[in-house]
């Protein structure tokens, strides 16, 4: 007979959503073009670093408080067009076994549309059960997780050691990067998402069931 079967702890998996889910870089670049034609802007080949803001800036200081009010105003997030294969893959993710899934995102500091849209954004791609899976953090580091997956480069904040293992997810300001090792980068939602998962599968303590060894 022997004990009742124990299960190996699930592997919590945290995905950002602009740029991972939600194509923030096309909508905002789409906007922009909408709202200020006749201006320059960069395109979405010519991107890079995480923030827009300071590439426009750098383009011509003005452009920074324009290109911003693209993404403040109402109806940006929840217009964005989903990321290819981001919807598919986070609903296979969710129906894997010993596996969590959330959504990891960062508000803006001018929070009033962004956050309500965000929520109304994974209530109309994802369905309401993903709507429980939304965590809004300005610091990604304080949260549990074995696994983050998110376009920016840089992901820092209280925690010096956070507990999950940042993978890059390759979008435009990011693609020309050299990563250092042993860094991983998952460059679409076709690339190897379902082997990053179970390459931590091994790194969580062994279930005694799966080995035949006897339980404490
Ligand atoms: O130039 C920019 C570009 C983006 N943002 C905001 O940052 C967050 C991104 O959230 P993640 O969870 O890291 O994807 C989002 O609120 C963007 O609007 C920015 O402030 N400036
Ligand atoms: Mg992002």
């Amino acid at each position: 007979m022997g004990m009742p079967a124990r299960r190996a702890r699930p592997v919590r998996v945290l995905v950002d959503m602009d740029c991972v889910l939600a194509d923030f870089e096309a909508g905002l670049l789409r906007g922009f073009l909408q709202r200020f034609p006749g201006e320059p802007h960069v395109p979405l080949e010519e991107r890079r670093g995480f923030s827009a803001r300071e590439q426009y800036r750098a383009l011509r200081p003005d452009l920074a408080d324009k290109v911003t009010t693209v993404f403040e105003a109402p109806g940006f997030f929840l217009g964005l067009e989903p990321i290819p294969g981001a919807l598919e893959a986070m609903r296979e993710m969710n129906d894997m076994q010993d596996t969590q899934v959330f959504i990891c995102t960062s508000p803006l500091m001018k929070y009033d549309h962004c956050v309500t849209e965000k929520y109304r954004w994974v209530e109309k791609h994802l369905g309401p059960q993903f709507v429980e899976r939304i965590i809004v953090t300005r610091d990604k580091t304080v949260i549990s997780g074995d696994l983050l997956i998110d376009d920016k480069e840089v992901i820092q904040g209280q925690e010096e050691t956070p507990s999950w293992e940042h993978i890059l997810f390759t979008c435009c300001h990011n693609q020309h990067l050299a990563l250092p090792p042993p860094q991983r980068r998952l460059r679409s939602w076709s690339d190897n998402w379902r082997e990053i998962i179970d390459s931590k599968r091994g790194a969580l303590p062994l279930d005694p069931d799966r080995l035949g060894l006897p339980q404490q």
